[in-house]
């Protein structure tokens, strides 16, 4: 089995790359059960999580037979992506487009997804090798933008990142992205009481919402 084509067809079947950035591990783990239960297939635990490496290693550990895509994200550089790869990370996300990250995790065929903002960012993330394109900070360049920078370059594989919410996610699709990545909506449904149902309902949400601006 091809564990990156399968990994990759994870995100462009469910259309959601989960990112998780809590100031626990503990949160952390907590949100990423949640989220998964609640039909998440791809997610991303930030460098700047304490123990980011350990909670990378338990649950790619708890996981990896679920076929949930667990990945690092922030991987600043070369070395940050080799020691997520150890801890399991099969997936690096960048939010600059970062050429050490892209030789490691090409070496050893984990997927990218590189951080870009202009055309010029955009076509040198994809020379650089990179898997997927994350347009950052997205809210700042909204929906039209992605139709306009995908006239000149359609091949283009981005994944918007910031502000996407099941609200405007049928703009971002409609606009041409590949799928999205989504922060606070789902990790921060807890965070007034502690109450990690309302990630898991969160993520279903997302999810049906996603799947609705796709029909
Ligand atoms: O932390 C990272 O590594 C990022 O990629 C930045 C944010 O987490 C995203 O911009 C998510 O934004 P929201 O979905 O609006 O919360």
């Amino acid at each position: 089995m091809w564990r990156k084509l399968d990994h990759l067809n994870r995100i462009a079947s469910t259309g959601i790359v989960l990112i998780i950035r809590t100031d626990s591990e503990q949160e952390a783990l907590a949100v990423a059960e949640a989220a998964i239960q609640g039909g998440i297939k791809a997610l991303e635990i930030t460098m700047s999580v304490p123990n980011a490496l350990d909670i990378i290693r338990t649950l790619s550990q708890r996981h990896k037979q679920n076929d949930i895509l667990i990945g690092a994200g922030t991987v600043m550089d070369g070395e940050t992506a080799r020691a997520a790869i150890l801890a399991g990370a099969e997936l690096l996300v960048s939010p600059q487009l970062n050429p050490d990250m892209l030789r490691v995790a090409n070496r050893y065929q984990v997927i990218t997804i590189s951080g870009a903002y202009t055309p010029t960012e955009i076509v040198a993330t994809l020379e650089a090798g990179a898997d997927i394109v994350k347009l950052f900070p997205a809210e700042t360049l909204g929906p039209a933008y992605i139709k306009a920078v995908t006239a000149p370059i359609s091949q283009a594989p981005l994944v918007p990142t910031g502000g996407v919410t099941p609200a405007n996610v049928h703009e971002w699709f409609q606009a041409g992205c590949i799928a999205v990545g989504v922060g606070s909506y789902i990790t921060k449904a807890a965070q007034k009481d502690g109450n990690y149902s309302k990630v898991t309902a969160a993520a279903q949400q997302f999810l049906a919402a996603v799947a609705d601006a796709r029909s």
